[in-house]
């Protein structure tokens, strides 16, 4: 048995003990790395409708009402308590787990969740992480740099975290232990702030929770909800097609949705409705089945470079027209995405995803334009049916620049997918950048088409093959 197995079993044993309930005879922990999805749960047998395969007391989660650590650093937690503290803000619920995980990892042997923690993960494959030239395969894609935040998120955990553990050594680290410097306690925020992002849940209060919630995945990480890290619940891989769910009662249980699950099933849960690139930022994975939920952009200053080619008319004219607008109302990105359903109640995807429009805010906002066109240069605009026209012709223009601002093609793409040994993050980038190319592509063929929509790509092949 190598260590990864082994501590498995510390971990199985660990949590029998902690109080959880575990269906052994139904299920197991497996070592799925070999499909890159590190641990997942798989059926071993048969498992009906409805059982509930496992349960975990509240008190197993990790997170500030159950940890030693506000109670030890009220000041921080609480810091209308503390002049030290007066000037910042009260961490919000992302903050605190971070240092209430920081300080049960450095505690060793003595944090009662030791072989759960054995378990999280060392490493991630969320661009976070990512070189600079491995970021460079994500170039034109929704995944921008900013939104990867690597920069403000330094920032944050620098002054916030490891600050107060540099301020608290005798709290944080046992008697005798040795002490990280900061770079290496930044080092181990960011392990710790990635942990939660990817494996911790929103907690809903015993009393308000609802079972036709979309319960065990989490929306809202800026808030201040309460976070915790739940053992055996995170061992769930997930995925845009599942099979089970997490409610929140006196203790959490996870039960299936499907008549049955065959044996050899794996078990998944649900992250929500994310589109790829969303998936890969948080989660450092991608599935073919999220795809469905891919969303693409379109800046406002390539829809309005396409309408002076459009018109032949200098960027001056346009800028003087859109004076004439209120500067709040213009929006600078438009998204596109396909109207993709809600997941069945066992968790299938039960219609196809289509593109029935390409934005109604990039139509109402170019209409705006145009209105504002027609009352200073009316010469330029013509009737109705023809700015229907404009409409199309512009989109068009401007879907094609978007797919140009690409560094490689679909083609080039297609390919790259197709070659053995391309390595994981590299292979994930081209998958969310083709899957917005496609998206983009399929609004370039509604606008032409003049269609009321198109099916999704892989909607069409996974019929095709279901025949
Ligand atoms: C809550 S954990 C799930 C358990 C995890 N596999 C482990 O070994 O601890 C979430 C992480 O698991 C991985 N993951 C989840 N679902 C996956 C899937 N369908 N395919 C591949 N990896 C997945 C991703 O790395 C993700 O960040």
């Amino acid at each position: 048995m190598d260590e990864f197995e082994a501590a498995t079993g510390r971990f199985l044993a660990w949590f029998k003990v902690a109080g959880g309930n575990f269906r052994d005879d139904l299920l197991e922990i497996r070592d799925l790395r070999s499909q890159d999805a590190g641990r997942g749960i798989v059926a071993i047998k048969d498992v009906p409708l409805e059982t509930t395969l496992f349960t975990i007391p509240r008190d197993a989660i990790i997170n500030v009402q159950t940890s030693e650590l506000p109670n030890k650093l009220p000041e921080v937690f609480d810091v209308s308590i503390d002049d030290d503290y007066e000037e910042s803000e009260p961490l919000e619920s992302w903050g605190s787990l971070i240092l209430v995980m920081l300080y049960e990892f450095l505690q060793g042997e003595a944090s009662r969740w030791k072989p759960y923690i054995d378990v999280l993960p060392q490493s991630f494959d969320t661009p976070l992480f990512w070189s600079v030239n491995e970021l460079k395969e994500l170039e034109g894609t929704c995944l921008t740099i900013e939104k990867i935040g690597k920069i403000e998120s330094d920032d944050m955990l620098r002054s916030r975290i490891v600050s107060v553990v540099l301020k608290n050594p005798a709290i944080f680290y046992p008697e005798g232990a040795s002490q990280l410097n900061e770079d290496e306690l930044l080092a181990l925020a960011h392990r710790m702030g990635s942990t939660i992002m990817s494996y911790a849940f929103d907690l809903e209060n015993e009393d308000e929770h609802s079972d036709e919630e979309e319960e065990g995945w989490v929306e809202d990480r800026e808030g201040k909800t309460l976070l915790g890290m739940v053992p055996m619940a995170d061992i769930l891989n997930a995925n845009a097609d599942f099979n089970a769910h997490v409610n929140h009662g006196v203790s959490l249980e996870v039960t299936t949705l499907r008549d049955t699950l065959p044996a050899g099933s794996e078990i998944f849960n649900y992250y929500g409705p994310l589109p790829s690139s969303e998936l890969l930022r948080r989660y450092g994975y991608v599935t073919p089945e999220h795809h469905r939920y891919d969303v693409a952009e379109i800046p406002w200053s390539v829809v309005r470079s396409a309408l002076g080619n459009e018109l032949c008319v200098s960027d001056d004219v346009l800028t003087e027209i859109e004076a004439q607008l209120d500067e709040d109302e213009l929006e600078d990105y438009f998204i596109i995405e396909r109207d993709s359903g809600e997941p069945s109640s066992e968790g299938r995807l039960s219609q196809p995803a289509l593109l029935r429009e390409v934005s109604a805010e990039l139509e109402e906002q170019f209409k705006t334009l145009l209105i504002a066109f027609k009352k200073s240069k009316p010469e330029l605009i013509p009737e109705k049916r023809k700015r229907d026209e404009i409409y199309s012709a512009v989109v068009a223009r401007a879907l094609t620049t978007k797919l140009a601002q690409y560094p490689s093609s679909v083609e080039e793409d297609e390919t790259l997918l197709k070659r053995d040994g391309l390595p994981k993050r590299h292979r994930m980038a081209v998958e969310v950048r083709l899957g917005e190319k496609r998206l983009l592509q399929e609004a370039l063929a509604l606008v032409r088409g003049g269609g009321d929509h198109v099916e999704h790509e892989g909607e069409r092949a996974g019929k095709k093959a279901k025949r």
